[in-house]
């Protein structure tokens, strides 16, 4: 096996978690940050499952997995610590859907890897389900060396990158000022907070090109 990775748009599909334990919090946390529409079946949760279910924010039905729980869900993901129970919803699954199994790997039809944030920059990191804890690891080391600068520098470029287009440069110039903004010396200067330097050369650099399409 030698999975695809890829990012998926999940905002408003239905995803259904079976369990409602530490390690099904913490999925549901992060498919709610997706925008995906969450039930959760389980006997038993914890106190911020049940504070989302009161809220309205997931769907929480409090008896054990039953197949037709999954009639209408893109991604399934049976976090139970009973094993029959992560069995069942796994050969319940239908071939259209996705399925993750905490505790089976070898049964899952995706994995979930481990997360670093900086605004709109994901970095993922994912084992193949060999090692979970090796993924969290690599997780920590790059927390340590991505800082919050990452983000804010990537959200400076994407709007250049909008604005080159505005301005007509050639395909050559646009990655020149693309090479330039993606630069160590700009990026330090995001880090260092100092913004008005750092769009001060990035508006001299693209002039600069500008005056050599015109010339
Ligand atoms: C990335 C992360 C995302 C998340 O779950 O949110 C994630 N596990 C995380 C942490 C973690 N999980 C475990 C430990 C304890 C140490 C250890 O056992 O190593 C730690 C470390 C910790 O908690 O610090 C135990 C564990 N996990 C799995 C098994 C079953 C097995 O391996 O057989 C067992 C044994 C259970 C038992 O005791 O029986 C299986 C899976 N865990 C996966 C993902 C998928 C593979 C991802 C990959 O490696 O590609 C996969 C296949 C299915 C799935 O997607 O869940 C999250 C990182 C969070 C972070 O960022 O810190
Ligand atoms: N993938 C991972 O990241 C990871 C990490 C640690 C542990 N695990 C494994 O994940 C599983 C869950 O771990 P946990 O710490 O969240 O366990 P937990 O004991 O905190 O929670 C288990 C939950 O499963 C529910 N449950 C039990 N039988 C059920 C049924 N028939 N239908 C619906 N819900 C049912 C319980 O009500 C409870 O809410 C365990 O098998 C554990 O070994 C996976």
């Amino acid at each position: 096996m030698r999975s695809y990775p890829m990012f998926a748009d999940l905002r408003g599909k239905q995803c259904v978690v079976v369990g409602g334990g530490r390690v099904a919090e913490r999925k549901v946390a992060s498919l709610l940050a997706s925008g995906a529409r969450v039930r959760v079946i389980s006997p038993s949760c914890t106190e911020r499952l049940r504070e989302l279910g009161a809220h309205g924010e997931i769907e929480l039905t409090a008896r054990s997995f039953e197949p037709a729980d999954i009639n209408d869900a893109l991604l399934v993901l049976a976090a139970t610590d009973d094993a029959a129970t992560n069995l069942l919803v796994s050969r319940s699954a239908g071939p259209h859907q996705w399925v993750n199994v905490a505790d089976r790997p070898d049964l899952c039809s995706f994995t979930v890897p481990a997360v670093v944030e900086r605004g709109a920059l994901r970095i993922a990191v994912g084992t193949e389900g060999r090692c979970p804890g090796f993924a969290r690891k690599m997780r920590e080391w790059l927390q340590g060396i991505i800082g919050p600068e990452y983000g804010e520098h990537l959200n400076f470029v994407a709007a250049w990158r909008t604005r080159a287009r505005t301005l007509m440069l050639s395909p050559d110039s646009r990655r020149e000022l693309m090479d330039r903004l993606l630069d160590d010396a700009l990026l330090e200067l995001t880090r260092r907070g100092d913004l008005a330097a750092r769009d001060r050369e990035a508006e001299r650099f693209a002039a600069g090109l500008l005056g050599r399409k015109e010339g």
